[in-house]
């Protein structure tokens, strides 16, 4: 680690008073990442040790991009893209605060009054700051040559496109968040970040210092001593084996977000770590104490081969991105696939994947916020022309329309947009920042006044669950063969019963699908959700389930009952209708092979028996004669 004041200062100063900490993220990807782990974990350190701790979401910045370490210039981000990423991303944060709580108290921490942490955005003050204020305390006092010898400055200008000027006062705009924070309540003296972010956080540091002594209000004026210093650290970046960083530019990232990169896999990129590294990993991303590492070390030299070191990092590192749940649950998972006892062919559906499905919508349950999708599309049809209860039934948000009203009666759902307004007066929030109103009931013609840049729609039930939803168009909607619940015409059941009876040749199925092949498909349609295509192929390799068959009833009402079951499992399907007819199509594949192995089984044991018959007919019975 490399500090830019000494670590005696820094000591001392940790020592005389609850500082204020912080780490910045530019919201320019639709999830954080690995990466974004490295500075966070000494933030929540010094947040489990009594310290302000701050997460801050670069709204304002984002839109200029930090040119650190790059030669071309970022892209521009639309709008509706920037809405997402920021929505998308505060809530990631607030779910990893809240199981910072929960693996703190694993640990024996108790939590107590000086425990503190806040999210904010940048642009709550850059949306207010006036240009004049910061030109004339900021941009007059800055010296324009040590910004211009900076290496990522010269570089980009001799070798790369060239360097505009929002680019070269980026480290200017990051400073300015550290003086605002450090000059207002929140009493924030001290920066973490990346090591890429060196020059950054040492040009706040000193832009910091010349704010704090060229302070013209001498109310505000803040002394120079020791308790009135910026500090910052760096933490080593994470690199790929390559030595590339780890993160969304350069392409490799290891999505924090679990639809991005599902638990299996995070969990998997920990297991494939060389021995050489996993103490260090255990020491950087976990909380667990020195003395627990060094037995976990010791126990894993003892027999290298069960990865028991790999393991815990993985475990620890997804309980706090996710759950603890869902950790136990992808433990399992890897260690069924990747045991010697062969695989099972159905992986048991996880906490987390149960918890996915919006039938079971309860605010209070953690693994359900981590599964439940944020970003959807819906059509234009459903957002422009029906009831705010009918497109927050469709968004998953409300079990039936019913719940929706109530909701939407009691307060309980929100719409992302200007507060104070209506959906007569609502204006679109500022940019960069989210706000939320209550929705009241209104007319659905009113609704497109809630659309950020004509499509994205923000949705929240509660305090945690969020939708993003993007309108398309309903050509777009029809073509990809998604349905939405309360579709009209296009209930689950309905199309669910088609699609069997299509991958059946267009006959019911006979016998109709066991309990157990409704909930395979269920399962299916899910991982394919999840990780595409694949979950077809990986489920190919092993033997077919063994099938119960249903007792006898009337086909058709068991035919219904299996249905239903299937669209509990998921009755949030957003795959294509191949796909969904795919996922059906192997489940029937399956059966068809064990009913094949059991005719196969029975031939032989009618075989056997008559064979025996036959013997007993002609061997003489010793009775006989
Ligand atoms: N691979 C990494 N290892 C350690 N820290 C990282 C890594 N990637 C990002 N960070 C840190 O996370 C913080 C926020 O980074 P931010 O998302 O704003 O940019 P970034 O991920 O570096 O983006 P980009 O890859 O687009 O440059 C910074 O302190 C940055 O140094
Ligand atoms: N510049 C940082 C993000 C950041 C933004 C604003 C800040 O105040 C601090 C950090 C990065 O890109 O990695």
């Amino acid at each position: 680690m490399c500090t830019y004041s000494t670590d005696e200062q820094i000591s001392e100063l940790m020592r005389r008073k609850r500082i204020g900490v912080y780490v910045g993220i530019d919201p320019t990807a639709a999830s954080l990442h690995l990466g974004h782990l490295l500075p966070l974990m000494p933030l929540y350190w010094m947040y489990m040790h009594g310290y302000r701790s701050i997460t801050l979401i670069g709204g304002a910045t984002a839109k200029v991009g930090d040119p650190t370490d790059r030669l071309q210039t970022r892209p521009d981000i639309r709008r509706a893209d920037s809405t997402m990423y920021t929505t998308k991303i505060h809530y990631q944060l607030k779910r990893m605060w809240q199981n910072v709580d929960r693996q703190a108290t694993r640990y024996g921490y108790r939590k107590e009054w000086a425990w503190n942490r806040e999210l904010v955005n940048n642009s709550s003050w850059y949306n207010t700051t006036s240009f004049a204020e910061v030109v004339s305390r900021l941009f007059k006092k800055m010296r324009v040559g040590p910004m211009l010898a900076r290496e990522t400055v010269k570089r980009k200008m001799t070798e790369g496109d060239g360097v505009s000027l929002a680019e070269f006062v980026y480290p200017m705009m990051q400073a300015w968040d550290f003086w605002k924070m450090f000059s207002g309540p929140k009493g924030v003296r001290m920066q973490i970040g990346g090591s890429d972010q060196y020059g950054n956080i040492t040009a706040g540091i000193d832009a910091v210092k010349l704010l704090r002594d060229t302070e013209p209000d001498v109310e505000r004026k803040l002394p120079p001593d020791l308790l009135h210093t910026p500090v910052g650290f760096t933490v080593p970046l994470l690199t790929d084996s390559a030595g590339n960083k780890f993160g969304k530019s350069a392409g490799n990232a290891m999505w924090l977000d679990p639809f991005m990169t599902n638990s299996f896999d995070l969990y998997g990129y920990f297991m494939r770590r060389p021995d050489s590294e996993v103490e260090k990993l255990l020491k950087l991303f976990t909380f667990l104490p020195l003395e627990r590492i060094n037995k976990i070390m010791e126990e894993h030299n003892l027999d290298p081969s069960k990865r028991r070191a790999h393991h815990a990092v993985a475990f620890e590192v997804l309980a706090l991105v996710h759950s603890f749940q869902e950790a136990q649950a992808t433990q399992t998972r890897h260690k069924q696939m990747f045991s010697k006892d062969k695989p099972l062919l159905v992986t048991p559906l996880s906490t987390g994947e149960l918890s996915s499905y919006p039938h079971r919508v309860t605010p209070a349950s953690s693994s359900l916020a981590l599964s439940f999708r944020p970003d959807i599309q819906l059509p234009e049809s459903l957002i422009l022309g029906k009831s705010i209860s009918k497109i927050l039934q469709a968004a998953g948000l409300a079990e039936s329309a019913n719940d929706a009203h109530r909701l939407v009666a009691h307060q309980g759902a929100y719409v992302g947009g200007a507060p104070g307004r209506t959906a007569r007066t609502n204006e679109v929030m500022r940019e960069g920042e989210i706000t939320f109103q209550p929705v009241k009931s209104w007319f659905p013609a009113d609704t497109k006044n809630f659309l950020i840049d004509g499509k994205i729609l923000l949705l929240r039930r509660g305090k945690h669950f969020v939708r993003i939803v993007e309108m398309v168009s309903n050509e777009e909607w029809e073509a990809s063969g998604r349905t939405y619940a309360g579709e009209p015409y296009k209930g689950r059941l309905r199309m669910l019963r088609e699609q069997l009876i299509a991958a059946n040749g267009g006959k019911n199925p006979s016998p109709p699908f066991s309990t157990e092949e409704v909930a395979r498909v269920g399962e299916l349609i899910a991982r394919m959700e999840r990780e595409g295509d694949n979950a077809l192929e990986e489920a190919d390799t092993s033997k077919p389930p063994e099938i119960k068959f249903p007792p006898e009833r009337s086909r058709a009402a068991q035919l219904l009952d299996q249905y239903t079951r299937a669209q509990k499992l998921n009755p949030h399907i957003t795959l294509s209708v191949k796909q969904k007819t795919a996922a059906i199509d192997k489940v029937l594949r399956d059966a068809r092979q064990v009913l094949e192995n059991k005719k196969m089984m029975r031939d032989k044991a009618l075989a056997e028996a008559s064979a025996t018959i036959n013997e007993k007919e002609i061997a003489p019975s010793p009775h006989e004669n």
